[in-house]
Protein backbone atom coordinates (compact mmCIF):
# COMPACT_ATOMS: atom_id res chain seq x y z
CA UNK A 1 0.00 0.00 0.00
CA UNK A 2 1.12 3.10 -0.64
CA UNK A 3 1.10 6.26 1.50
CA UNK A 4 1.13 9.39 -0.09
CA UNK A 5 2.43 12.46 2.37
CA UNK A 6 0.47 15.21 3.29
CA UNK A 7 2.82 18.28 4.37
CA UNK A 8 1.15 21.35 3.38
CA UNK A 9 -1.83 22.69 6.17
CA UNK A 10 -2.48 24.82 3.46
CA UNK A 11 -5.60 23.72 1.95
CA UNK A 12 -6.65 22.25 5.25
CA UNK A 13 -6.57 25.97 6.14
CA UNK A 14 -8.93 27.38 3.38
CA UNK A 15 -11.49 24.97 4.75
CA UNK A 16 -11.72 25.79 8.31
CA UNK A 17 -11.17 29.61 7.16
CA UNK A 18 -14.15 29.00 4.30
CA UNK A 19 -16.65 27.64 7.41
CA UNK A 20 -15.62 30.30 9.48
CA UNK A 21 -16.58 32.84 6.61
CA UNK A 22 -20.02 31.30 6.68
CA UNK A 23 -20.42 31.30 10.28
CA UNK A 24 -19.87 34.59 10.73
CA UNK A 25 -22.26 35.94 8.04
CA UNK A 26 -25.37 33.93 9.54
CA UNK A 27 -24.58 34.81 13.19
CA UNK A 28 -28.00 35.97 14.49
CA UNK A 29 -27.85 34.32 17.87
CA UNK A 30 -28.42 35.65 21.26
CA UNK A 31 -26.45 33.49 22.74
CA UNK A 32 -22.77 33.22 21.52
CA UNK A 33 -21.16 36.47 22.69
CA UNK A 34 -18.04 34.78 21.73
CA UNK A 35 -15.66 35.71 18.98
CA UNK A 36 -16.11 33.24 15.87
CA UNK A 37 -13.37 34.50 13.74
CA UNK A 38 -9.66 35.01 14.56
CA UNK A 39 -7.11 35.52 12.13
CA UNK A 40 -4.11 34.16 14.45
CA UNK A 41 -6.51 30.89 14.37
CA UNK A 42 -6.13 30.72 9.98
CA UNK A 43 -2.27 30.68 10.71
CA UNK A 44 -2.60 26.78 11.26
CA UNK A 45 -5.13 24.34 10.60
CA UNK A 46 -7.13 23.71 13.51
CA UNK A 47 -7.08 20.06 13.23
CA UNK A 48 -3.59 19.31 11.84
CA UNK A 49 -3.68 16.49 8.96
CA UNK A 50 -1.66 13.26 10.36
CA UNK A 51 1.46 13.35 8.37
CA UNK A 52 3.94 10.11 8.16
CA UNK A 53 6.48 8.04 5.73
CA UNK A 54 5.34 5.13 4.33
CA UNK A 55 7.48 2.85 6.77
CA UNK A 56 6.46 4.77 10.13
CA UNK A 57 2.63 4.26 8.37
CA UNK A 58 2.81 0.27 8.33
CA UNK A 59 4.93 1.13 12.15
CA UNK A 60 1.74 3.45 13.32
CA UNK A 61 -0.73 1.27 11.81
CA UNK A 62 0.30 -2.03 13.49
CA UNK A 63 0.69 -0.31 16.84
CA UNK A 64 -2.71 1.14 16.72
CA UNK A 65 -4.19 -1.98 15.44
CA UNK A 66 -2.69 -3.47 18.51
CA UNK A 67 -4.31 -0.98 20.89
CA UNK A 68 -7.02 -0.88 19.48
CA UNK A 69 -10.09 -3.27 21.13
CA UNK A 70 -11.69 -6.14 19.39
CA UNK A 71 -13.92 -4.55 16.72
CA UNK A 72 -16.90 -4.93 18.27
CA UNK A 73 -19.75 -5.50 15.33
CA UNK A 74 -22.67 -2.78 15.79
CA UNK A 75 -26.04 -5.08 15.98
CA UNK A 76 -29.21 -4.11 15.55
CA UNK A 77 -28.10 -1.06 13.21
CA UNK A 78 -31.60 1.06 13.29
CA UNK A 79 -32.28 3.57 10.57
CA UNK A 80 -33.46 6.71 12.35
CA UNK A 81 -36.39 8.41 11.00
CA UNK A 82 -35.98 11.42 9.15
CA UNK A 83 -34.13 12.94 6.56
CA UNK A 84 -29.95 11.36 6.69
CA UNK A 85 -28.33 14.57 6.90
CA UNK A 86 -25.86 16.75 9.18
CA UNK A 87 -27.52 20.23 8.15
CA UNK A 88 -31.47 19.52 9.83
CA UNK A 89 -33.80 22.20 10.09
CA UNK A 90 -36.74 22.62 12.60
CA UNK A 91 -39.78 24.65 11.71
CA UNK A 92 -42.10 26.83 13.73
CA UNK A 93 -45.36 25.81 13.22
CA UNK A 94 -48.99 26.41 14.72
CA UNK A 95 -52.49 28.88 14.28
CA UNK A 96 -51.94 32.47 13.44
CA UNK A 97 -50.88 35.30 15.75
CA UNK A 98 -49.78 32.56 18.53
CA UNK A 99 -46.57 34.14 19.12
CA UNK A 100 -44.51 32.02 16.57
CA UNK A 101 -42.12 34.87 15.09
CA UNK A 102 -41.99 36.41 18.63
CA UNK A 103 -40.38 33.12 19.65
CA UNK A 104 -38.49 32.75 16.14
CA UNK A 105 -37.18 36.67 16.61
CA UNK A 106 -35.94 36.28 20.46
CA UNK A 107 -34.33 32.59 19.86
CA UNK A 108 -32.34 33.77 16.91
CA UNK A 109 -31.98 37.61 17.49
CA UNK A 110 -33.71 38.08 13.97
CA UNK A 111 -36.24 40.74 12.85
CA UNK A 112 -39.34 38.78 11.20
CA UNK A 113 -42.06 40.59 11.21
CA UNK A 114 -44.41 39.90 14.55
CA UNK A 115 -47.31 42.31 14.57
CA UNK A 116 -50.62 41.96 16.30
CA UNK A 117 -52.78 40.48 12.88
CA UNK A 118 -53.14 36.98 11.46
CA UNK A 119 -50.90 35.86 8.61
CA UNK A 120 -48.54 38.46 9.89
CA UNK A 121 -45.85 35.89 8.35
CA UNK A 122 -46.23 35.07 4.95
CA UNK A 123 -42.86 33.94 3.50
CA UNK A 124 -40.40 31.31 5.87
CA UNK A 125 -37.42 33.16 7.57
CA UNK A 126 -34.93 30.97 8.15
CA UNK A 127 -31.84 31.79 10.88
CA UNK A 128 -29.61 29.89 13.92
CA UNK A 129 -28.82 30.05 17.56
CA UNK A 130 -25.86 28.48 18.88
CA UNK A 131 -26.24 25.68 21.03
CA UNK A 132 -26.26 26.53 24.93
CA UNK A 133 -23.40 23.40 26.59
CA UNK A 134 -21.47 23.65 29.90
CA UNK A 135 -19.35 21.32 27.99
CA UNK A 136 -18.45 23.53 25.48
CA UNK A 137 -17.89 26.23 27.97
CA UNK A 138 -15.94 24.05 29.85
CA UNK A 139 -13.36 23.23 26.90
CA UNK A 140 -13.18 26.73 26.15
CA UNK A 141 -11.86 27.53 29.23
CA UNK A 142 -9.83 24.55 29.55
CA UNK A 143 -8.01 25.13 25.76
CA UNK A 144 -8.19 28.86 25.75
CA UNK A 145 -8.38 28.73 21.88
CA UNK A 146 -8.43 31.44 19.62
CA UNK A 147 -11.91 30.61 17.93
CA UNK A 148 -15.36 28.83 19.00
CA UNK A 149 -17.47 27.48 17.06
CA UNK A 150 -20.28 26.01 19.17
CA UNK A 151 -23.01 23.80 17.53
CA UNK A 152 -26.13 25.69 15.98
CA UNK A 153 -29.79 25.15 15.97
CA UNK A 154 -31.24 25.81 12.37
CA UNK A 155 -34.88 27.15 13.09
CA UNK A 156 -37.79 28.41 10.32
CA UNK A 157 -40.03 30.79 10.87
CA UNK A 158 -43.33 29.47 9.37
CA UNK A 159 -46.79 31.25 7.85
CA UNK A 160 -50.29 30.37 10.48
CA UNK A 161 -51.89 27.12 9.55
CA UNK A 162 -55.42 27.26 9.44
CA UNK A 163 -58.58 24.94 9.20
CA UNK A 164 -58.61 23.64 5.69
CA UNK A 165 -55.37 23.95 5.39
CA UNK A 166 -54.44 20.90 3.81
CA UNK A 167 -57.33 21.50 1.28
CA UNK A 168 -55.66 25.16 0.35
CA UNK A 169 -57.52 27.25 2.71
CA UNK A 170 -55.66 30.19 3.79
CA UNK A 171 -52.89 29.38 1.16
CA UNK A 172 -52.68 26.27 3.47
CA UNK A 173 -51.33 23.77 0.35
CA UNK A 174 -47.89 26.45 0.00
CA UNK A 175 -47.96 26.70 4.18
CA UNK A 176 -48.04 23.06 4.25
CA UNK A 177 -44.87 22.63 1.76
CA UNK A 178 -43.21 25.16 4.34
CA UNK A 179 -43.31 22.32 6.70
CA UNK A 180 -42.58 19.12 4.64
CA UNK A 181 -38.88 20.89 4.16
CA UNK A 182 -38.36 20.87 7.94
CA UNK A 183 -37.00 18.16 10.06
CA UNK A 184 -38.86 19.13 12.88
CA UNK A 185 -41.73 20.54 14.14
CA UNK A 186 -41.47 23.02 17.37
CA UNK A 187 -45.66 23.26 17.95
CA UNK A 188 -46.69 26.78 19.34
CA UNK A 189 -49.63 26.48 21.15
CA UNK A 190 -51.08 30.03 22.34
CA UNK A 191 -52.22 29.47 26.24
CA UNK A 192 -52.17 33.39 27.02
CA UNK A 193 -54.95 35.43 27.42
CA UNK A 194 -54.55 38.40 25.81
CA UNK A 195 -58.12 40.14 24.40
CA UNK A 196 -55.65 42.66 22.17
CA UNK A 197 -54.48 39.95 20.54
CA UNK A 198 -56.63 38.27 17.81
CA UNK A 199 -57.59 34.53 18.07
CA UNK A 200 -59.04 33.17 14.47
CA UNK A 201 -60.63 30.62 16.23
CA UNK A 202 -62.65 33.32 18.86
CA UNK A 203 -61.25 32.30 22.24
CA UNK A 204 -57.86 30.74 23.65
CA UNK A 205 -58.73 26.68 23.35
CA UNK A 206 -55.46 24.99 23.42
CA UNK A 207 -56.35 21.82 22.92
CA UNK A 208 -58.47 22.88 20.32
CA UNK A 209 -55.64 24.63 18.56
CA UNK A 210 -53.61 21.73 18.75
CA UNK A 211 -56.29 19.28 17.28
CA UNK A 212 -56.82 21.56 14.18
CA UNK A 213 -52.80 21.88 13.75
CA UNK A 214 -53.06 18.14 13.67
CA UNK A 215 -55.69 17.34 12.05
CA UNK A 216 -54.15 19.60 8.93
CA UNK A 217 -51.01 17.33 9.18
CA UNK A 218 -52.42 14.21 9.02
CA UNK A 219 -54.98 15.51 6.36
CA UNK A 220 -52.01 16.12 3.97
CA UNK A 221 -50.37 13.03 5.04
CA UNK A 222 -53.37 11.39 3.47
CA UNK A 223 -53.63 12.63 0.53
CA UNK A 224 -50.18 13.00 -0.26
CA UNK A 225 -50.28 9.35 0.50
CA UNK A 226 -54.08 8.55 -1.53
CA UNK A 227 -52.23 9.82 -4.48
CA UNK A 228 -48.67 8.87 -4.26
CA UNK A 229 -50.08 5.54 -4.29
CA UNK A 230 -52.86 6.19 -7.40
CA UNK A 231 -50.10 6.74 -9.44
CA UNK A 232 -47.24 4.12 -8.62
CA UNK A 233 -49.94 1.30 -8.76
CA UNK A 234 -50.69 2.91 -12.41
CA UNK A 235 -47.20 2.74 -13.01
CA UNK A 236 -46.87 -0.86 -11.65
CA UNK A 237 -49.90 -1.85 -13.30
CA UNK A 238 -48.16 -1.92 -16.57
CA UNK A 239 -45.64 -4.36 -15.62
CA UNK A 240 -47.74 -7.50 -16.48
CA UNK A 241 -46.65 -10.64 -14.93
CA UNK A 242 -42.56 -10.25 -15.87
CA UNK A 243 -42.23 -8.07 -12.96
CA UNK A 244 -38.19 -7.29 -12.69
CA UNK A 245 -36.37 -6.86 -9.57
CA UNK A 246 -37.20 -3.01 -9.67
CA UNK A 247 -41.02 -3.64 -10.58
CA UNK A 248 -41.13 -6.01 -7.57
CA UNK A 249 -39.87 -3.25 -4.85
CA UNK A 250 -42.00 -1.02 -6.41
CA UNK A 251 -44.44 -3.13 -5.06
CA UNK A 252 -42.79 -3.45 -2.07
CA UNK A 253 -42.57 -0.07 -1.74
CA UNK A 254 -46.20 0.79 -2.58
CA UNK A 255 -47.48 -1.94 0.53
CA UNK A 256 -45.73 0.36 2.82
CA UNK A 257 -47.62 3.36 1.76
CA UNK A 258 -50.14 1.39 2.27
CA UNK A 259 -49.51 0.36 5.54
CA UNK A 260 -48.68 3.87 6.43
CA UNK A 261 -51.48 5.36 5.09
CA UNK A 262 -54.28 3.03 7.08
CA UNK A 263 -51.96 4.33 9.67
CA UNK A 264 -52.79 8.07 9.04
CA UNK A 265 -56.08 7.07 8.58
CA UNK A 266 -56.65 5.65 12.20
CA UNK A 267 -55.42 9.17 13.53
CA UNK A 268 -52.45 8.53 14.22
CA UNK A 269 -49.41 10.27 13.77
CA UNK A 270 -46.37 8.36 11.69
CA UNK A 271 -43.69 8.88 14.03
CA UNK A 272 -45.86 7.04 16.96
CA UNK A 273 -45.67 3.47 14.29
CA UNK A 274 -43.20 0.63 14.81
CA UNK A 275 -41.94 0.46 11.59
CA UNK A 276 -38.87 -1.99 10.13
CA UNK A 277 -35.74 -0.63 8.80
CA UNK A 278 -36.78 -1.38 5.31
CA UNK A 279 -40.42 0.68 6.05
CA UNK A 280 -38.24 3.78 7.54
CA UNK A 281 -36.41 4.01 4.27
CA UNK A 282 -39.98 4.39 2.59
CA UNK A 283 -41.15 6.52 4.59
CA UNK A 284 -38.22 8.80 4.35
CA UNK A 285 -38.48 8.89 0.87
CA UNK A 286 -41.95 10.15 1.03
CA UNK A 287 -41.06 13.05 3.28
CA UNK A 288 -44.40 12.98 5.49
CA UNK A 289 -45.49 16.00 7.71
CA UNK A 290 -46.64 13.35 10.85
CA UNK A 291 -43.29 11.51 10.67
CA UNK A 292 -41.49 14.48 12.04
CA UNK A 293 -40.49 14.70 16.01
CA UNK A 294 -42.78 17.20 17.61
CA UNK A 295 -41.76 19.58 20.67
CA UNK A 296 -45.06 21.29 22.01
CA UNK A 297 -44.08 24.91 22.95
CA UNK A 298 -46.88 26.51 25.14
CA UNK A 299 -47.01 30.20 25.28
CA UNK A 300 -47.80 31.55 28.16
CA UNK A 301 -47.96 35.40 29.82
CA UNK A 302 -45.44 36.85 31.90
CA UNK A 303 -47.49 36.20 34.95
CA UNK A 304 -48.38 33.00 34.63
CA UNK A 305 -45.02 31.90 33.39
CA UNK A 306 -43.00 33.46 36.43
CA UNK A 307 -45.68 31.78 38.78
CA UNK A 308 -46.04 28.59 36.81
CA UNK A 309 -48.90 27.89 36.23
CA UNK A 310 -51.54 28.17 33.74
CA UNK A 311 -55.31 26.65 33.72
CA UNK A 312 -54.75 25.21 30.02
CA UNK A 313 -51.68 23.30 30.84
CA UNK A 314 -53.33 20.10 32.12
CA UNK A 315 -55.60 20.26 29.47
CA UNK A 316 -52.51 20.05 27.31
CA UNK A 317 -50.46 17.86 29.16
CA UNK A 318 -53.06 15.38 28.71
CA UNK A 319 -54.11 16.03 25.25
CA UNK A 320 -50.18 14.51 24.51
CA UNK A 321 -50.98 11.94 26.79
CA UNK A 322 -53.68 10.83 24.63
CA UNK A 323 -52.74 11.65 21.19
CA UNK A 324 -48.85 11.52 21.05
CA UNK A 325 -47.43 10.07 24.27
CA UNK A 326 -43.84 10.78 25.03
CA UNK A 327 -43.83 13.98 23.05
CA UNK A 328 -42.40 16.53 24.90
CA UNK A 329 -43.98 20.11 26.28
CA UNK A 330 -41.85 22.67 27.22
CA UNK A 331 -43.74 25.96 28.96
CA UNK A 332 -42.41 29.41 28.48
CA UNK A 333 -43.47 33.02 28.06
CA UNK A 334 -42.89 35.11 24.55
CA UNK A 335 -43.48 38.53 25.65
CA UNK A 336 -41.18 37.67 28.85
CA UNK A 337 -38.58 36.10 26.55
CA UNK A 338 -38.41 39.08 23.98
CA UNK A 339 -38.01 41.81 27.31
CA UNK A 340 -35.26 39.71 28.56
CA UNK A 341 -33.55 39.51 25.17
CA UNK A 342 -33.31 43.16 24.96
CA UNK A 343 -31.59 43.50 28.40
CA UNK A 344 -28.20 43.96 29.44
CA UNK A 345 -26.50 40.62 30.20
CA UNK A 346 -26.12 41.54 33.97
CA UNK A 347 -29.45 43.07 34.26
CA UNK A 348 -30.59 40.02 32.44
CA UNK A 349 -29.24 38.32 35.33
CA UNK A 350 -30.56 40.60 37.66
CA UNK A 351 -34.11 40.46 37.16
CA UNK A 352 -34.11 36.32 36.56
CA UNK A 353 -32.80 36.26 40.11
CA UNK A 354 -35.25 38.82 41.92
CA UNK A 355 -38.38 37.00 39.97
CA UNK A 356 -36.94 33.35 40.64
CA UNK A 357 -37.05 32.01 37.20
CA UNK A 358 -34.82 31.36 34.28
CA UNK A 359 -35.27 31.99 30.30
CA UNK A 360 -36.80 29.03 28.79
CA UNK A 361 -35.19 29.11 25.85
CA UNK A 362 -31.51 27.10 26.83
CA UNK A 363 -33.99 23.86 27.34
CA UNK A 364 -35.78 25.02 24.26
CA UNK A 365 -32.88 24.82 21.99
CA UNK A 366 -31.61 21.70 23.30
CA UNK A 367 -34.91 19.98 23.08
CA UNK A 368 -35.07 20.89 19.38
CA UNK A 369 -31.10 19.56 18.49
CA UNK A 370 -32.07 16.67 20.42
CA UNK A 371 -35.74 15.91 18.11
CA UNK A 372 -33.34 16.55 15.29
CA UNK A 373 -31.64 13.31 16.32
CA UNK A 374 -28.34 15.50 16.44
CA UNK A 375 -25.25 15.17 18.67
CA UNK A 376 -21.85 16.69 18.34
CA UNK A 377 -17.86 15.67 19.01
CA UNK A 378 -15.66 18.29 20.26
CA UNK A 379 -12.43 18.97 18.38
CA UNK A 380 -10.35 21.40 20.73
CA UNK A 381 -6.76 22.86 21.45
CA UNK A 382 -5.07 26.09 21.44
CA UNK A 383 -6.23 27.25 17.90
CA UNK A 384 -10.12 26.04 18.12
CA UNK A 385 -12.52 24.44 20.01
CA UNK A 386 -15.79 23.23 17.93
CA UNK A 387 -18.41 21.21 18.15
CA UNK A 388 -18.99 19.40 14.68
CA UNK A 389 -22.47 18.34 14.26
CA UNK A 390 -23.74 14.71 13.36
CA UNK A 391 -26.91 12.53 13.38
CA UNK A 392 -27.16 9.94 16.08
CA UNK A 393 -25.32 6.74 15.55
CA UNK A 394 -23.41 7.89 12.99
CA UNK A 395 -19.79 6.24 12.70
CA UNK A 396 -16.07 7.47 12.91
CA UNK A 397 -15.42 7.78 9.66
CA UNK A 398 -18.50 9.63 8.76
CA UNK A 399 -18.23 11.99 11.66
CA UNK A 400 -14.30 12.83 10.23
CA UNK A 401 -15.91 13.75 6.92
CA UNK A 402 -18.03 16.36 8.45
CA UNK A 403 -14.36 18.09 9.25
CA UNK A 404 -13.12 16.96 5.30
CA UNK A 405 -14.28 14.76 3.36
CA UNK A 406 -10.26 13.64 2.87
CA UNK A 407 -10.46 12.94 6.57
CA UNK A 408 -12.98 9.98 6.30
CA UNK A 409 -11.52 8.65 2.70
CA UNK A 410 -8.23 8.43 4.27
CA UNK A 411 -9.12 7.78 8.37
CA UNK A 412 -7.26 5.61 9.90
CA UNK A 413 -8.75 5.68 13.77
CA UNK A 414 -10.27 8.22 16.13
CA UNK A 415 -8.42 9.12 18.93
CA UNK A 416 -11.09 9.67 21.49
CA UNK A 417 -11.18 11.28 25.26
CA UNK A 418 -14.54 11.29 27.03
CA UNK A 419 -15.71 14.66 28.26
CA UNK A 420 -16.05 13.60 32.40
CA UNK A 421 -12.23 11.61 31.61
CA UNK A 422 -10.82 14.73 30.25
CA UNK A 423 -12.51 16.73 33.31
CA UNK A 424 -11.34 14.25 36.11
CA UNK A 425 -7.82 13.81 34.79
CA UNK A 426 -7.68 17.95 33.82
CA UNK A 427 -5.49 17.42 30.62
CA UNK A 428 -4.93 14.94 28.01
CA UNK A 429 -1.78 13.90 29.15
CA UNK A 430 -3.42 12.93 32.68
CA UNK A 431 -6.06 10.99 30.17
CA UNK A 432 -3.40 9.18 28.56
CA UNK A 433 -1.79 8.46 32.24
CA UNK A 434 -5.30 7.00 33.55
CA UNK A 435 -5.37 4.69 30.40
CA UNK A 436 -8.63 6.76 29.63
CA UNK A 437 -7.51 7.57 26.11
CA UNK A 438 -9.31 5.76 23.59
CA UNK A 439 -8.06 4.24 20.18
CA UNK A 440 -11.09 3.53 17.79
CA UNK A 441 -11.77 1.86 14.77
CA UNK A 442 -14.02 2.07 11.49
CA UNK A 443 -16.93 0.83 13.64
CA UNK A 444 -17.07 3.08 16.36
CA UNK A 445 -20.11 4.57 16.45
CA UNK A 446 -19.61 8.30 18.11
CA UNK A 447 -21.22 9.40 21.25
CA UNK A 448 -22.24 12.94 22.27
CA UNK A 449 -19.77 15.30 23.65
CA UNK A 450 -16.33 12.91 22.45
CA UNK A 451 -12.77 14.72 22.30
CA UNK A 452 -11.48 13.44 18.92
CA UNK A 453 -8.36 13.75 17.26
CA UNK A 454 -8.81 12.36 13.68
CA UNK A 455 -5.96 10.31 12.33
CA UNK A 456 -6.01 9.87 8.42
CA UNK A 457 -4.13 9.36 5.41
CA UNK A 458 -4.76 10.05 1.86
CA UNK A 459 -3.48 8.30 -1.03
CA UNK A 460 -3.16 9.62 -4.56
CA UNK A 461 -5.61 7.47 -5.69
CA UNK A 462 -8.06 6.07 -3.48
CA UNK A 463 -8.63 2.89 -5.74
CA UNK A 464 -4.97 2.50 -5.78
N1 LIG B 1 -46.87 35.28 25.59
C1 LIG B 1 -47.51 36.29 25.00
N2 LIG B 1 -48.37 37.08 25.71
C2 LIG B 1 -48.99 38.11 25.12
N3 LIG B 1 -48.87 38.45 23.82
C3 LIG B 1 -48.03 37.71 23.07
C4 LIG B 1 -47.31 36.60 23.62
N4 LIG B 1 -46.55 36.04 22.63
C5 LIG B 1 -46.79 36.78 21.52
N5 LIG B 1 -47.69 37.77 21.78
C6 LIG B 1 -48.21 38.78 20.83
O1 LIG B 1 -49.01 38.13 19.87
C7 LIG B 1 -49.00 38.86 18.64
C8 LIG B 1 -48.74 37.92 17.48
O2 LIG B 1 -47.42 37.43 17.58
P1 LIG B 1 -46.60 36.87 16.35
O3 LIG B 1 -46.59 37.82 15.20
O4 LIG B 1 -45.32 36.43 16.91
O5 LIG B 1 -47.52 35.62 15.97
P2 LIG B 1 -47.35 34.60 14.74
O6 LIG B 1 -47.79 33.29 15.29
O7 LIG B 1 -46.02 34.70 14.15
O8 LIG B 1 -48.45 35.14 13.74
P3 LIG B 1 -48.57 34.88 12.13
O9 LIG B 1 -49.01 33.48 11.98
O10 LIG B 1 -49.64 35.85 11.73
O11 LIG B 1 -47.27 35.19 11.49
C9 LIG B 1 -47.92 39.92 18.81
O12 LIG B 1 -48.58 41.16 19.06
C10 LIG B 1 -47.14 39.47 20.03
O13 LIG B 1 -46.59 40.54 20.75
MG1 LIG C 1 -45.40 35.13 12.22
Amino acid sequence: MSFRLITSPTRFVSVTSFRRSRIVARLPSPFPLIPLFSPSALRRPAIRPFSITPSLAAKKKSTSNAKMPPKKQVKDEKVLLGRPSNNLKIGVVGLPNVGKSTFFNTLTNSTSAAENYPFCTIDPEESRVAVPDARFDWLCEHFKPASKVPAFLTVIDIAGLVKGASSGEGLGNAFLSHVRSVDAIFHMVRAFDEPDVVHVEGEVNPTRDMEIIHQELRLKDIDFLTKHIELNAKAAGRQGSNATPADKAKKEELEVAQKVLDWVSSDKDVRKGEWSNKEVEVINRLLLLTAKPVIYLVNLSKKDYIRKKNKHLLAIKEWINQNNPGDLLIPFSGVFESELVEMEPAAREEELKKLGTVSGLPKIIVAGYQALQLIYFFTGGPDEVRAWTIRRLTKAPQAAGTIHTDFERGFIMAEVMRYNDLVEAGSESGVKAAGKYLMKGKDYVVDDGDIIFFKFNVTANPKK
